[in-house]
C-alpha cells in the first residue's frame, strides 16, 4: 500500500492508535463484559491525575455469591416467563404472575444484593486512594455510587450511557454531583460499535 507521504516531524508513528478517554472509556466497556447481570453490564475505570488506570470494575454479586443470589429485576417477571416457555396458556401464566407477583420481596430480587461497578473498582484500587482521580462509567452512577465517588475524593465523572436519568436514583445523584461541585460529562468513544453496543444495555 503506498504509503502517506511523509509529514514534517513524521517519525513513521501509526496515525489510528486509541485516544487516552477513548481507552479509559473501552476499559469500563471491557470491564462490563465480566458482569452476570443478565440485563444491564455495568463497568467503571478510575483514572489518576497522571492519567493512570488505578482500578476497574464491574457489578458483581458479593464473593462467595455469586452462584446463589438472584439476578431477576422482578419476581412476577420470571414466574411468568417460565410459564410461557413451557407452552402455558394464559390463565396459568396470569396466574403464576399473580402468585409470584403477590409473593416477590426485594429478597427475590438482584437489587440488595450487587454490589456495583463503582464501589468494586474502589474497593480493587491499586493505590493508597482515589483522590482526585477521574471516573469512567458505562451507566450514570446510581446514588449509592455517587455517596463513594464524593465521599472517596474523585473530581470527576465521565459516563457512556444515562439511561435511568428520570430515576430517583439519578436526580438524587446528580443533586448530590451539584452540591459537592463534582463535573460529570457524557463521553461517547470514536469507536460507534462500542457505543452502539453499550447505548443498548
Ligand atoms: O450506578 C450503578 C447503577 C446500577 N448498577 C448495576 C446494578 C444492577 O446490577 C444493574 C442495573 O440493573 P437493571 O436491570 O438495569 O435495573 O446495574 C451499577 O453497577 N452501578
Amino acid at each position: 500500500m503506498a504509503g502517506k507521504p511523509a509529514q514534517p516531524n513524521d517519525n513513521g508513528a501509526r496515525k489510528d492508535f486509541m485516544e487516552p478517554e477513548d481507552y479509559f472509556m473501552a476499559a469500563a466497556v471491557l470491564s462490563a463484559r465480566r458482569s452476570r447481570d443478565p440485563s444491564t453490564q455495568v463497568g467503571a475505570c478510575i483514572v489518576n491525575q497522571d492519567k493512570k488506570v488505578v482500578a476497574v470494575g464491574y457489578n458483581k454479586m458479593p464473593n462467595g455469591c455469586e452462584d446463589h443470589m438472584p439476578w431477576s429485576r422482578s419476581k412476577g417477571e420470571d414466574a411468568a416467563a417460565a410459564v410461557w416457555a413451557n407452552g402455558g396458556d394464559l390463565t396459568v401464566a396470569t396466574a403464576a404472575k399473580v402468585a409470584a407477583a403477590a409473593a416477590e420481596t426485594k429478597l427475590d430480587t438482584k437489587y440488595i444484593y450487587v454490589c456495583h461497578a463503582v464501589l468494586n473498582a474502589i474497593m480493587d484500587k491499586n493505590s493508597a486512594d482515589v483522590k482526585g482521580c477521574s471516573i469512567y462509567v458505562t451507566l450514570f452512577p446510581s446514588n449509592e455510587c455517587a455517596k463513594l465517588i464524593i465521599e472517596a475524593g474523585m473530581k470527576e465523572v465521565v459516563y457512556l450511557c444515562d439511561k435511568y436519568h428520570g430515576s430517583l436514583e439519578t436526580q438524587a445523584a446528580k443533586r448530590m454531583f451539584k452540591q459537592a461541585k463534582i463535573p460529570c460529562r457524557e463521553f461517547l468513544p470514536k469507536e460507534t460499535e462500542v457505543v452502539l453496543k453499550l447505548k443498548s444495555t
